[in-house]
């Protein structure tokens, strides 16, 4: 199924005819497609053609929560949809089964939109792909295209992931990436700018779905030959974030933060923006806004400790209660809550505009699963964080966010594992009261700004990979 935006009228604008024309392929869930449609933004409003490939799937989920992805303002990014190869009626909630399909179809579709656009005269200069897409580079080779990789993730899990074989080989994980017992217990310094990695800081930990945990093991130990072959790293964070990281790694170019600066986010959920006009009768500095991404999940129990915590704490809160937070169906709250706290103290929303959440004065810090994504939101607003990591690269996020970058607390669980309602008001206000951290905040994200203004070390970073593509 093709869309409109593929149609040859589309394709044959006089002004565009011999732009350089870059195709962007992203792995299809939210964490990777937001920064790939934010990339996408940038390239454009720089003259390039762009085309992003997204799943069939996806794109009926983008169109229907953000329409204005296909009109006027998002004109110079085409996206264009292709099949993932699963039968309509499947929910694509089994991870793996989505991820093996879209290996096996996606390079039949490239093949055939490179064909399509060779035939329209629109030759495609430059291959954009997901960092664990390695069939990418085989396939930009045989064609004689340009290929960079883009790595939607943290300074550390690239770090750590171009790190596997020496920690294999040093018999610190095993083949499967278990830590084996000398690393327990002993912390592992990747690079001299990234605090100590500690066994629990392991990129592809998924607690409680080991399916899922060696999926992430298989494709982060794959990255380190895909990046190897590849011309241009691009990232979404900027060189001053973690300096040294990138001197290890030669080919890097950081462009971040990554920002919709005011365009669709591409968010697979629409977005409620009654939360801005709320957040405008808030006191500045008030809000704790709660979010953690699209994937994370918490018990039912935490749920209530989180909602009991809130409310101890006796502040106003914006929580992005997504569906499917919670284990079963949609996550409840403690009995008379909803009745107790008034709706211009808590608001609830299933998904909200993230970036102009935090953007906004009202906002006194984020309580965060530490995505990547949103750990740079928070970075680029200077909104400091309280984290409560869920899997894979959050943990280390968090020791980065806390001890590394030092704009964060951390929530600890119990003996039992459970965060209490009680941790997670002494940390909020521990937080909210640390002008230290607010410090910290602000100065990372002044230097977030001054790297994405002319000169800066992002903008700079562009302008060459744009240079660099168009000869
Ligand atoms: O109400 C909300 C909540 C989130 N977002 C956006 O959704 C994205 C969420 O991304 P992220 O914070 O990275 O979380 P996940 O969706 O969980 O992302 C997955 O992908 C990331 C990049 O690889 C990893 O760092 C995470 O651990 C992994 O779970 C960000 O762009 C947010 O701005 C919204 O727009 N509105």
């Amino acid at each position: 199924m093709e869309h409109r935006q593929l149609t040859s009228s589309n394709l044959e604008r006089p002004d565009q005819e011999k732009a350089t024309h870059v195709v962007l392929v992203s792995y299809p869930i939210q964490g990777h497609v937001a920064p790939f449609i934010k990339l996408s933004y940038q390239l454009a409003s720089r003259g390039i053609k762009v085309t992003l490939v997204v799943t069939e799937f996806l794109h009926a989920r983008l169109m229907a929560s953000q329409p204005e992805l296909d009109g006027e303002q998002c004109d110079q990014v085409r996206l264009v949809a292709v099949p993932d190869g699963l039968p309509e009626e499947d929910p694509r909630s089994d991870e793996r089964k989505v991820g093996e399909s879209i290996f096996k179809v996606m390079p039949g579709h490239l093949k055939n939109l490179l064909n399509k656009a060779n035939l329209e005269g629109n030759q495609v200069t430059c291959i954009i792909a997901d960092a664990i897409f390695g069939w990418a580079l085989e396939f930009a080779e045989k064609r004689e295209i340009k290929l960079a990789m883009f790595w939607p993730s943290t300074p550390g899990g690239l770090a750590l992931a171009l790190s596997i074989p020496k920690l294999i080989e040093a018999g610190i994980i095993d083949s499967n990436g278990t830590p084996t017992p000398t690393m327990k217990g002993n912390k592992v310094q990747l690079s001299p700018d990234l605090p100590p990695l500690t066994d629990g800081d392991l990129v592809w930990s998924y607690p409680g779905n080991q399916i899922a945990q060696k999926m992430i093991f298989q494709s982060l130990f794959s990255i380190q030959q895909n990046l190897e072959k590849c011309c241009w790293i691009l990232c979404n964070w900027f060189h001053e974030l973690n300096p040294l990281v990138g001197d290890t790694i030669p080919n890097i170019l950081p462009l971040g933060p990554l920002l919709a600066n005011g365009k669709p986010a591409g968010t697979f959920w629409p977005e409620d923006s009654t939360c801005l006009s709320w957040l405008d009768r808030q006191p500045p500095r008030s809000v704790i806004y709660v979010a953690f991404g699209s994937i994370a999940k918490h018990s039912q129990h935490q749920i209530d400790e989180l909602a009991l915590g809130l409310e101890l704490l006796g502040r106003p809160f914006l929580w992005v209660n997504r569906s499917a937070l919670t284990s079963g169906s949609s996550s409840k709250f403690p009995d008379g809550y909803e009745k107790r706290i008034p709706a211009s103290h808590g608001k609830m929303v299933p998904w909200a505009p993230q970036e102009k959440v935090l953007a906004h004065p009202s906002v006194a810090c984020f309580l965060s699963h530490c995505g990547w994504n949103s750990t740079m939101d928070g970075i680029s607003t200077g909104v400091p964080i309280l984290c409560w990591p869920n899997f894979a690269d959050q943990f280390y996020n968090r020791s980065c966010i806390c001890d590394g970058y030092k704009v964060g607390l951390c929530l600890n669980p119990d003996e039992y594992g459970i965060v209490t309602r009680h941790e997670i008001r002494r940390k909020l206000e521990n937080l909210i009261a640390d002008e230290g951290i607010r410090g910290n905040s602000m100065r990372l994200k002044e230097m977030a700004e001054e790297s994405l203004r002319k000169g800066g070390s992002s903008a700079k970073n562009l302008e060459s990979f744009i240079e660099q593509i168009k000869q």
